[in-house]
C-alpha cells in the first residue's frame, strides 16, 4: 500500500523548531536516533543503486547474447563480485570519517587462483564502469588489487558490538536467459548497530513498480526499498523517482491475504505452507519469487505473509534477512521465527531459529503462529 508524499515531505524537510524548555524525552530521543543515520541511508542507497545498475547491465548483455554465452554462467559469478565490490567500494568512499565493518557473502578466494585472471579483469573494468558512470566520483580507476580488497573488505564477522554492514550482493540470481514469472533479484544491505538492525535498503531490478496483483507484463520495474529504525519505510524507483511511503496489508481476515514464499522448493516447504493456507482459510494461490524481493512487495502490502521453512539443518544467513526484515517492520509489519521470537542479527554470520522465519502484520500474526504450530504438530505426528 503506497502513502502520498505528504509525510514524505515532513520527513525530507523536517526542520527542529527552537525549543526553550526540554523536549519530551521520547521525542527528542527518536529525533536524535533517527537522524544519526541519515549519511549511512543517503550512502547505502547510493551503493545499492550503483550496484544494480552493475547488475542490469549482465542482465541486460546476458539477455542479449547467442546462446553459447547464455550456457556459460562466468557473467553472473561476475556480477556478484562486481556488485559487493561496488557497494564495498562506494560506502567507504562515502563514510570516509567513520570505522568500515562489512559483513557480505562473497569472498576474494576463487578470484586468487591460477586461471581466474580473465574473470578478475572483467570484474575489474564492469566495476570501473560502473563507479565512472556515477558523476560525483573523480577517482583513478581501480587496480586488481584494488578490486580484491574491496571484495574482501566483507570478511568481519558481525557480532553485538560497534557498526556493522551486512551486504548480500545479489541475493538469488540475474536471470540468463529470459526473465520468467518468479525471476527475481535483490540487493539487500543492512547497518547493524551493536547488533540491532537499523537501516535496510534492498534494490530489486524485475520487481515492477506496481502492485504485483496488478501489474501487466509491460509495466516499468526496478524498486528500491529503504527503512530506518524509528522512520517508515520508502520505495523509490531505481530510475530515481521519488519516495513513496509503504505499509503492510492492513487485512485482518486471514481469508483474504495472499502468501509470498521461496520460488524454490528447496529453499522452503511448499507443502507446510500449503497446510498452513488451508489451515487459514486462505483462497489465492501463493506467489513463488526469488530472493528479498518478497519483503519488498511484502512491506507495500502486495501480498500479506511470508512464509520460508528450510530443510533441517540449514543455516540462515544474516544476509539473506536483514535488509529484508527491517523494510517490513518499519513498515507496520512483524518478522520473526515460526514460534514468534524475534530475529537475532547479533551472533555472526548465522541466524539462530525456531522452524523458518515468517512475517505478517501484526492483527495476522497470532492466527498464522497458531496455525503453524498446528501443522508442524501434524506433520510431526504423520512421520
Ligand atoms: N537449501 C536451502 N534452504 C534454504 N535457503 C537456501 C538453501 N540454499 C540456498 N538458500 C538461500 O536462499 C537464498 C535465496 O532465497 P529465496 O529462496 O527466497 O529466493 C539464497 O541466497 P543467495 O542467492 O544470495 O545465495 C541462499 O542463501
Ligand atoms: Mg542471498
Amino acid at each position: 500500500m503506497y502513502i502520498g508524499l505528504s509525510s514524505l515531505r515532513i520527513r525530507t524537510h523536517f526542520v527542529i523548531p527552537t525549543l526553550n524548555h526540554k523536549p519530551k524525552s521520547s521525542i527528542f530521543s527518536f529525533l536524535n536516533s533517527s537522524m544519526s543515520y541519515n549519511k549511512e541511508l543517503a550512502a547505502a542507497k547510493k551503493a545499492a543503486s550503483l550496484a544494480a545498475k552493475l547488475c542490469q547491465k549482465v542482465q541486460k548483455s546476458l539477455l542479449q547474447s547467442d546462446v553459447q554465452s547464455r550456457l556459460d554462467k562466468s557473467p553472473v559469478t561476475v556480477a556478484d563480485y562486481g556488485s559487493q565490490a561496488v557497494v564495498s567500494f562506494v560506502l567507504e568512499h562515502e563514510l570516509s570519517d567513520e570505522p568500515f565493518s562489512l559483513v557480505a557473502e562473497e569472498d576474494s578466494g576463487d578470484l586468487r587462483k591460477d586461471g581466474a585472471q580473465d574473470t578478475l579483469e572483467r570484474i575489474r573494468v564492469l566495476v570501473n564502469d560502473t563507479i565512472a558512470s556515477e558523476s560525483t566520483y573523480s577517482v583513478s580507476p581501480l587496480s586488481a588489487d584494488g578490486v580484491l580488497a574491496a571484495i574482501d573488505n566483507g570478511r568481519s564477522e558481525g557480532g553485538p558490538v560497534g557498526r556493522h554492514w551486512v551486504l548480500d550482493p545479489i541475493d538469488a540470481k540475474i536471470a540468463s536467459y529470459q526473465v520468467c514469472e518468479g525471476d527475481q533479484y535483490a540487493i539487500a544491505l543492512a547497518l547493524l548497530d551493536k547488533g540491532r538492525v537499523v537501516l535496510g535498503v534492498l534494490a530489486c531490478p524485475n520487481l515492477p513498480l506496481a502492485p504485483l496483483a496488478v501489474q501487466t507484463s509491460a509495466g516499468p520495474t526496478g524498486c528500491l526499498f529503504s527503512a530506518v529504525l524509528g522512520e517508515g519505510t520508502y520505495m523509490d524507483s531505481l530510475d530515481g523517482s521519488s519516495p513513496v511511503k509503504v505499509i503492510v496489508s492492513p487485512i485482518e481476515n486471514p481469508e483474504e491475504a495472499s502468501l509470498f514464499e521461496s520460488y524454490e522448493a528447496a529453499h522452503s516447504s511448499h507443502d507446510l505452507s500449503s497446510s498452513i493456507a488451508k489451515k487459514l482459510g486462505v483462497k489465492a494461490p501463493p506467489v513463488r519469487i526469488d530472493s528479498q524481493a518478497k519483503y519488498g512487495a511484502l512491506s507495500r502490502g502486495d501480498g500479506a505473509i511470508y512464509l520460508r521453512f528450510p530443510n533441517a539443518g540449514y543455516r540462515e544467513k544474516i544476509w539473506d534477512h536483514a535488509a529484508g526484515s527491517i523494510v517490513v517492520t518499519e513498515a507496520g509489519g512483524i518478522v520473526s521465527d515460526a514460534a514468534g521470537n524475534p530475529l537475532n542479527f547479533s551472533k555472526g554470520n548465522y541466524l539462530d531459529l525456531y522452524k523458518g522465519i515468517i512475517a505478517s502484520n501484526q492483527k495476522l500474526m497470532p492466527s498464522l503462529l497458531k496455525a503453524i504450530q498446528q501443522s508442524i504438530d501434524e506433520k510431526a505426528a504423520s512421520l
